[in-house]
């Protein structure tokens, strides 16, 4: 039970360690910590304040959730780190999955490791403005599973907080796990939900997907978190042999016409196993209204949607930036589309720089 933190096995209703009724209120009856916290000195947490002062040096600080696992939140979180960081501005990407650490992979550090200096842990850097921090950079091997409980899970990401040597950075992104648990509580604790500049939520666009975000939504503004907006992935499937096949028939024909039918007539006559590829558009359900209308009802706002796109998968497996060509043709327009529209309602302007130009 250190640092204010309410120990796991405190009673209901608990007061926590700090407060002044520590120990002496009725919900402390019976709970096996009563004597300590009943007799414990009080005062600020010294943690927090040590992270206050860490964090003097980092201008925002923008957490990413999401309700459901696997919606692509490590992957916004890691090419919103590569774009904001092409912008030349400085950039810090705290990874706090302590269970599912993905962000050393999607940013191309496998395999490197944590140094430690007198001014505290090194964050590994894919460029000299972009650390990163990931518990996945201490584990001797990638496959280790880690099986915490909530307090080491909480001590942990302190220890990110107030150890990491991030220096001056414009932006700290920080990638939480799917959900509202330990790890959440434990960062908006830690650095104060004022000081938080708000949280991206990451969803997919079916009901299954969005009745999470409502709850994402809901834990938010219980914190007192601002919500800056939800991104719809996964959003459609665009198809580029159907593209392709539009492309010629217009350059054939000298005008555009939609020539879906003829698409299908001449696949349904040459391929016909084929048909079913090509019929297909959404992916997910969304007959709902989307992330789209969700935000609208809930009254927060709605930065965009990023397709399915194999090329922006490929680019998380390999680690590397979807920006820096031109292979994730209908991907990066989207994701720089919805980084442009964060950063306008943020008031913050600088141009995507284009790393080929
Ligand atoms: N728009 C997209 N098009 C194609 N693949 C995508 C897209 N978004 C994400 N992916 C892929 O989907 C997989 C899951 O994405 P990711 O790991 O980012 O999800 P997550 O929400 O962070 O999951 P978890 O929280 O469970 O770690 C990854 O392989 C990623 O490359």
């Amino acid at each position: 039970m250190e640092n204010g933190e309410i120990p796991e096995n405190a009673n209901e209703h608990c007061p926590g360690p700090q407060s002044d009724s520590a120990g002496k209120s009725e919900s402390c009856e019976g709970c096996p910590n009563q004597q300590i916290c009943a007799t414990a000195p009080k005062g600020p947490d010294p943690d927090l304040v040590a992270i206050a002062e860490r964090m003097a040096t980092v201008k925002h600080k923008i957490l990413i959730l999401s309700g459901k696992g696997g919606v692509g939140k490590s992957t916004f979180s890691a090419q919103l780190s590569f774009a904001l960081a092409a912008m030349d501005f400085q950039v810090g990407l705290l990874d706090i999955d302590i269970c599912g650490p993905s962000i050393p992979k999607m940013l191309g550090l496998e395999g490197q490791e944590i140094h430690q200096s007198n001014l505290g842990w090194s964050p590994v850097y894919v460029e000299s403005n972009l650390g990163v921090m990931s518990i996945g950079f201490m584990l001797p091997d990638p496959d280790d599973a880690v099986i915490w409980r909530g307090p080491r899970k909480n001590a942990l990401i302190k220890q990110f907080l107030k150890d990491v040597d991030w220096g001056e950075l414009d932006f700290l992104i920080v990638d939480a796990p799917p959900g509202t648990s330990d790890e959440h509580i434990s960062i908006v604790q830690d650095l104060g939900a004022a000081s938080i500049d708000g949280a991206i939520i990451v969803t997919t666009p079916q009901q299954v997907s969005l009745i999470d975000v409502r709850k994402e939504v809901s834990f938010c503004k219980k914190v007192g978190v601002q919500v800056l907006g939800v991104v719809e992935n996964m959003s459609g499937l665009r198809q580029p042999m159907l593209a392709a096949s539009k492309f010629l028939r217009m350059t054939e024909a000298g005008e555009e016409k939609d020539v879906t039918e003829w698409v299908r007539e001449y696949v349904k006559e040459k391929a016909p196993e084929l048909l079913d590829i090509i019929a297909l558009n959404e992916v997910f359900d969304n007959s709902g209204g989307g992330a789209t209308r969700m935000c609208s009802e809930m009254g927060v706002p709605f930065l965009g949607k990023v397709p399915l796109d194999p090329e922006l998968c490929k680019a998380a497996e390999e680690g590397r930036s979807c920006f820096v060509d031109q292979k994730s043709g209908t991907s990066a327009p989207a994701l720089q589309k919805i980084i442009e529209t964060l950063m306008e309602n943020q008031g913050i302007s600088r141009m995507l720089v284009d790393n080929d130009a």
